[in-house]
Order: structure tokens, then C-alpha cells, then sequence
């Protein structure tokens, strides 16, 4: 694998309602070549769909975490914690099919507000008849007037050499953030990082969640148990003290909800060590490489 200056790598975040053609989307731009990181990687709240390597770029695929279920129960802290996730993105791609009108904008809203260039793809445009695509190109651009659409049959594998460009013209220079050889556990971290992002997300407020960052410094598993250490970094001594909690009983609760996450994710018993520690401003270094523990 190259990693030299010139490598691409990213996340594209894929939105969109059920059916659209996310994952056949998925299966065509990977191909052969798709790395599915393992069956359980495909139920967690933060999806990831496939990555693909070449020599000179990685792509990252997911999808949100509940995006288009508005009867989620936990509504609003849910929206901050897709918002995050859009924010980390590189792409996103709003996904709609040809027949689908314009009804409720909140997510795409969403996306736009996350500063996260974003490719506005319309999919099965092979059932296209007479005028219908381009009808409904001007459509769009009338309901979205920042959106350019990009028309592609993710089933008959129609226009995506040119969505995989788009994509590629917005992804910074980065060295792969998943070694191919190291998939596995690379993802398993990466998901035990998540799902205890995601109890940040919902335990504490305001600003303390996006001054956090979770790093998973060891994940041991054995046949019955895995045993897992996470450093959480905070950006203050402050912050170290809410995270904690009186007499540590915030972040005893934090490890009591990560850790059933995790079990039913893994299907396993999780011994989870958690450690805070304050880095200064990490925010300002390189976030993501520190998240991936380069
Ligand atoms: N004609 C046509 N059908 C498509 C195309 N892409 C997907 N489909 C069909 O649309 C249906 C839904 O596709 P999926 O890829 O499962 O859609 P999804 O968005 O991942 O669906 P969820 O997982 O429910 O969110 C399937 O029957 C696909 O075969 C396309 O380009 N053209």
C-alpha cells in the first residue's frame, strides 16, 4: 500500500431513505474489490458499508446512524450525534431515486449546514422514461438550488465512474486509515470507539462532547470475554472533572451503558477500563488521526 503524500483517504457518509439503493450503490462502487469488515460491522450505529483501497486512494463508505427513523425515541440528542458524524465526514452523499419527491428537508438541510461537500446523486435512473430524468433534474434544483445532481443506475452500474471522481476531488491527502492487513481489529476498535462516543453523546452536555475523544488503547478478545482499555482526551482539566463526575459516578454510568452496547454488539462479555486524560486543544491537532490512533 502507498502512503506516500499523494494518497487520498476519507469517509463518504451516505444518506437517504429506505430503499433509494444505498447498498447497491455500495456494491457496485466497491465491486470485487469490497472489504466487508465483518457481519457485525453491518449492525452498528455507525455502518460501515465497505472500503475500497487502491494504489493511490482509500475510500471509506458508511451510512448514518438512524438518520430517517423521526420515531427515534432519544429524537434530538440522536440529531447531534448524526450532526457530528456528518461533520466528520468528508462527502456526504444525499441519495434519492428518480421517482422521489421533495417532502421532508430536514436532513438534507442537515447535511448542507455541516459544511460537508455534498454530492446529490440520484439513483435508477435506468427506469427513466422520456423526459422524467431531466424533469426531475430541474426538479431539484428548484426544491435545492445548491445541489448539482449527479444521475447514476447503481443497478446497471450507470454514471458511477463520474460520481467516484466527485468524490475523489473532495478527499484530502491522508494516509490510509485502515491498513488492508488489519481490517479487522482496525474496525472493532474503531466501532468500540463509536458506540462510546456515541454514550458521550448522550450523557453530557453542551460542549463536552465534542471535546472528547475516544481512542481504544487495547482490545484484548479471548473465547468468552473481551477486554478493552479506552482513553477518552478532554481538552481541559475541567472537562476531566465532569467526565469523572462526583465521586466518579458519571463515568461509571458511561461504562455501564457502553459497555451493554457493546456486548449486544459482540455478542460477548466486555470488561471495559476507561482512562481520562486531558490534551490540551487537541481539537486543533489532527483529530483524526488521533480517533484512529495514528
Ligand atoms: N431499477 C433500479 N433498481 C435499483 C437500483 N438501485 C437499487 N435498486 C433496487 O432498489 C431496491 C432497494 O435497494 P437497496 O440497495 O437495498 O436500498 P437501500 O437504500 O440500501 O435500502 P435500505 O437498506 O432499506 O436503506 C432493491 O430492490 C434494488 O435492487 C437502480 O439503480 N435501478
Amino acid at each position: 500500500m502507498n502512503d506516500s503524500n499523494n494518497f487520498k483517504a476519507g469517509f463518504v457518509t451516505i444518506m437517504g431513505k429506505p430503499n433509494v439503493g444505498k447498498s447497491t450503490l455500495m456494491n457496485a462502487l466497491t465491486g470485487e474489490k469490497l472489504s466487508i469488515i465483518s457481519k457485525r460491522a453491518q449492525t452498528t450505529r455507525h455502518r460501515i458499508f465497505g472500503i475500497i483501497t487502491t494504489d493511490d486512494h482509500q475510500i471509506v463508505y458508511s451510512d448514518t446512524p438512524g438518520t430517517l427513523d423521526p420515531s427515534y425515541p432519544l429524537h434530538e440528542r440522536m440529531m447531534t450525534f448524526v450532526k457530528r458524524s456528518l461533520e466528520d465526514a468528508d462527502v456526504i452523499l444525499y441519495m434519492v431515486e428518480l421517482g422521489e419527491k421533495h417532502q421532508d428537508n430536514t436532513w438534507v438541510e442537515m447535511a448542507k449546514k455541516s459544511g460537508v461537500p455534498v454530492l446529490f446523486v440520484i439513483n435508477k435512473v435506468d427506469l427513466n422514461k422520456g423526459s422524467q430524468l431531466t424533469d426531475k433534474i430541474t426538479y431539484w434544483k428548484e426544491q435545492l438550488p445548491w445541489v448539482e445532481p449527479i444521475a447514476v443506475s447503481a443497478l446497471e452500474k450507470m454514471g458511477l465512474a463520474e460520481l467516484e471522481e466527485q468524490i475523489l476531488s473532495h478527499l484530502p491527502n491522508h494516509p490510509p486509515y485502515f491498513p488492508e492487513d488489519e481490517l479487522t481489529d482496525k474496525s472493532e476498535r474503531f466501532i468500540t470507539s463509536e458506540i462510546i462516543r456515541e454514550k458521550i453523546f448522550m450523557q453530557y452536555k453542551q460542549e463536552i462532547p465534542y471535546s472528547s475523544e475516544v481512542v481504544v488503547s487495547s482490545f484484548k478478545e479471548d473465547e468468552q470475554i473481551i477486554r478493552i482499555s479506552a482513553e477518552i482526551y478532554v481538552e481541559r482539566n475541567s472537562q476531566k472533572g465532569i467526565i469523572i463526575g462526583k465521586k466518579g459516578e458519571a463515568i461509571k454510568n458511561l461504562g455501564i451503558a457502553a459497555r451493554k452496547d457493546l456486548e449486544e454488539f459482540f455478542g460477548k462479555q466486555i470488561h471495559l477500563e476507561t482512562m481520562v486524560k486531558v490534551e490540551k486543544d487537541w481539537r486543533n491537532n489532527e483529530l483524526k488521526l488521533k480517533r484512529f490512533g495514528y
